[in-house]
């Protein structure tokens, strides 16, 4: 083993989409057949020399390889290890084709599921690992990764996901028998991370970096000892890289003592969410011969760092380990690249702001403060201006009537009254698809090459041709379709005050595709409506209710930066303020019905159990402030999506939302029984097909979906409606999904009597 020393600084990993989405443009020409592998490996090669040239040149002096990939870390962990579920293997594609199957699928075959990366707003590809999943070491990409920045003069420590946050991510493959889980298989896959580690010290690699984070999570003592035993065991191969285990988004807890007891020559820890593992690390007493890589600067928000604060709290460290390296809380990833790409953004804002290559001129200038005193740190800025304060927001918020709608019972008479729909109304969840006339419309608006009433001119075409086609169709109740919106928080965040929105701000959500998070940066307000004029149009062309369309305050809070110098829930309700009183008007505009999307509700919910009811009871706060304002004959929708919501259930029927619409087909409807195990005893929407994926369901399939449905929920109660919104679908397959819904809605109704 080399004794090379870690360095004074570094980061957990950055940005790989590239500063101007280079990445997505080239995957999509790739997919597209317009560009082929060479190229598209030339635009990898050139990403990741950009940005080990850029560390370097910024100052940062243990730089990080393989925190790139063509879609996902996961993907490539699965790949690593040689678990490539057969149903890939068998369709005989290369491997770099083979790779794009399991992250996209094929016409004939599903993807691997995508899910959330801890509480973020990017999405892994869940590994499917059986008993029989044989694991063979392929450390091709780190290998060629880590020669590639040798040839740029670089020797860089490459960064896989370590073996046991790997498996606890991972899903039973099909098949399995009952009780199987991945992490049973952790011993075979140490097995193939010692080949690895041999591997990456034969190609020269000094250190390693094995991402643990699935530990600062609520974790078992027997998944402790296991991992405990598993670093044990690589820290006893003979030929290997130091060992760095990384951890990140909160504390790691008993995993932290677990770790130490091991051989790893390094372990991070994150200073941002998981600030009690320093005390823990003074409490384990000294720790000679180990780094501490304490993660100071916030990964995962855009805020500039108090470095002259950060440098006093890593320098209790030095005092407990002989070494301490400034890092960045957890991988870059999850920030923009480049504050300098936002030259138009409010000056006092900009100089709070940091994104991906200042964040990493950060940790530099801290490493070296450690080293030369802390005299050399620039002071923080001052106090925010006066003028990102709102009085009277305030005021508002601290006068709010808590005036209680009426109990359900009441509420669902005066709305069925007003609506008189039939049972199992038929609707859709919000969007119609996104077309390239429609972003090719906001494009040109933006370069000024389409004013503001020609831009109006073309939604309301669109507007006008959606709910045509929903009257074709059969729909009940109608949508406007949402086409004036590039996103469903950026949208809002574009119209708020207290919001900025950046020019190129772009984050991967996954694979090539990207969201642009608004920043919350004062206290919130409307200063106009933000949706009425599109709802209300649709409702002048249709005597069919037009469901009005908002985002949720926790939504919205879980994907945008969100100011960190009052607790979220103050923000949340604020933002649910301003949504009140979008409500309020579209009510005033003619709307009976007004759905407000919560899908990040169970996004938020803090990784450990010891912050989920404060967190759970600020969020159904938060949406009753946004839903409380109307009266009691408009009906408010909630739609949920994206997660697995067994945890919450509780605080879905606490939201009080007089229907839920909730993302059930994969799952066979099963949510419906979890809901009325919770007390759940309102209107309910269980999608009855998938929209993820292009294929057009059967009626029959859909018909039985709503058998199911029936069978669990009174009918009384039930709607009919997608999994989720229809903006990434063609039009073609969503007017024949539709009518599907549509003819299987008319057939359980006639079951019904
Ligand atoms: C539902 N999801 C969302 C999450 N977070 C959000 N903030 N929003 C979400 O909807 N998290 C969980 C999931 C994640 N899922 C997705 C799904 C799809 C995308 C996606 O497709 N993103 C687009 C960018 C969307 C957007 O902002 N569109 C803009 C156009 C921006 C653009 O690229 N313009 C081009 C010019 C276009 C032209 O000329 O035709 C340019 O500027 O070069 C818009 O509609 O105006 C993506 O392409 O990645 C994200 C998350
Ligand atoms: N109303 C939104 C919800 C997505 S979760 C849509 O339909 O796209
Ligand atoms: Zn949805």
């Amino acid at each position: 083993m080399t004794t090379t020393p870690f360095g004074l600084s570094t980061v957990l990993g950055y940005p790989r989409i590239g500063p101007d989405r280079e990445l997505k443009r080239a995957l999509e020409s790739y997919w597209a057949g317009r560009i082929d592998a060479t190229a598209l490996h030339r635009i990898g090669a050139e990403l990741r020399a950009a940005v080990w040239r850029d560390l370097r040149h910024i100052g940062v002096d243990a730089i990080p390889s393989n925190t790139f990939s063509y879609y996902d870390h996961m993907l490539d962990a699965a790949v690593a290890v040689d678990a490539v579920p057969d149903r890939f293997r068998r369709l005989g594609l290369d491997e770099l084709d083979t790779y794009f199957a399991m992250a996209r699928g094929t016409a004939g075959e599903p993807a691997l599921e995508l899910t959330k990366w801890f509480g973020t707003n990017y999405h892994y590809l869940v590994p499917e690992i059986g008993p029989d999943t044989v694991f063979v070491a392929r450390p091709g990409k780190p290998v060629a990764e880590f020669a590639e920045s040798r040839a740029l003069g670089m020797t860089t420590r490459p960064v896989l996901v370590g073996p046991a946050t790997f498996l606890l991510l991972a899903k039973a493959a099909s098949g399995a028998p009952e009780g199987f889980r991945p992490f049973d298989r952790l011993d075979d896959l140490v097995t193939v991370y010692a080949e690895l580690l041999a591997e990456l010290a034969d190609a020269g690699v000094a250190w390693v970096q094995l991402d643990e984070p699935a530990f600062t999570t609520d974790r078992t003592g027997a998944e402790i000892d296991a991992l405990r035993g598993a670093y044990a065991r690589l820290g006893a191969v003979r030929q290997r890289p130091r060992l760095f285990v990384a951890s990140y988004f909160g504390e790691l807890g008993d995993a932290l003592p677990a770790l130490l007891a091991t051989p790893v020559e390094a372990v991070g820890i994150d200073l941002v969410a998981g600030p009690g593992d320093v005390n823990r690390l003074a409490g384990c007493g000294p720790i000679p011969g180990r780094t501490i890589v304490a993660g100071i600067v916030d990964g995962h928000n855009i805020w500039r760092t108090d470095l002259r604060a950060a440098a006093a709290r890593a320098a209790v460290l030095t005092g407990v380990a002989d070494d301490v390296v400034v890092s960045t809380s957890c991988s870059l990833l999850h920030v923009p690249v480049d504050l300098d790409a936002e030259p138009d953004l409010d000056p006092d804002l900009r100089a709070r702001l940091a994104f991906a290559r200042q964040k990493a001129g950060e940790v530099a200038q801290l490493g070296r403060a450690l080293r030369d005193g802390v005299a050399v740190l620039p002071e923080p800025p001052g106090a925010a201006p006066a003028a990102w304060r709102d009085e009277r927001v305030r005021s508002r918020l601290a006068e709010l009537p808590v005036r209680r709608r009426e109990a359900y019972p009441q509420r669902a008479r005066a709305q069925q009254d007003r609506l008189g729909l039939p049972p199992l109304p038929t609707t859709t969840i919000g969007s119609f698809p996104q077309t390239d006339q429609l972003r090719r419309a906001r494009a040109e608006l933006r370069a000024g090459t389409l004013d503001a009433d020609g831009y109006a001119e073309r939604m309301r075409t669109e507007i006008a041709d959606v709910v045509a086609l929903q009257e074709r169709l059969g729909l009940d109740v109608l949508v406007h379709g949402e086409p004036e919106r590039n996103d469903m928080v950026q949208y809002f965040g574009e119209q708020l005050a207290g919001f900025a929105a950046t020019a190129s701000g772009w984050v991967q959500s996954y694979g090539s595709r990207c969201v642009r998070p608004p920043i919350i940066y004062g206290d919130v307000s409307r200063p106009a409506p933000m949706t009425v004029g599109w709802a209300g149009y649709a409702q002048s062309l249709t005597t069919r209710p037009v469901k009005g369309m908002l985002t949720g305050p926790v939504t919205i809070l879980a994907w945008s930066f969100v100011r960190t110098d009052q607790p979220l829930a103050d923000t949340a309700n604020q933002v649910a303020l301003a949504l009140r009183d979008e409500t309020v008007d579209l009510e005033a505009a003619g709307i009976q019905i007004i759905q407000v999307d919560e899908p990040a509700l169970r996004e938020l919910l803090p990784l450990r159990r010891a912050g989920q009811r404060a967190y759970l009871d600020w969020a159904v706060t938060a949406f009753r402030i946004a839903t409380g304002g109307v009266a009691d004959g408009t009906q408010i929708h909630t739609h949920l999506c994206y997660s697995e919501f067994g945890e919450v259930l509780p605080a879905i029927d606490a939201l009080d939302a007089d229907v839920t619409s909730i993302e059930a087909s994969r799952s066979k409807m099963e949510i419906l029984a979890d809901l009325r195990a919770a007390g759940y005893g309102r209107g309910v929407g269980p999608g009855v097909y998938d929209i993820h994926s292009p294929r057009v369901p059967a009626q029959h399939e859909i018909t039985e979906a709503l058998r199911l449905a029936v069978a669990a929920v009174p009918a009384d109660r039930l709607w009919v409606n997608p999994d989720c919104g229809l903006k990434t679908r063609g039009y073609p397959e969503v007017e024949r999904a539709l009518a599907g819904l549509v003819a299987a809605a008319a057939e359980v109704r006639a079951e019904l009597r």
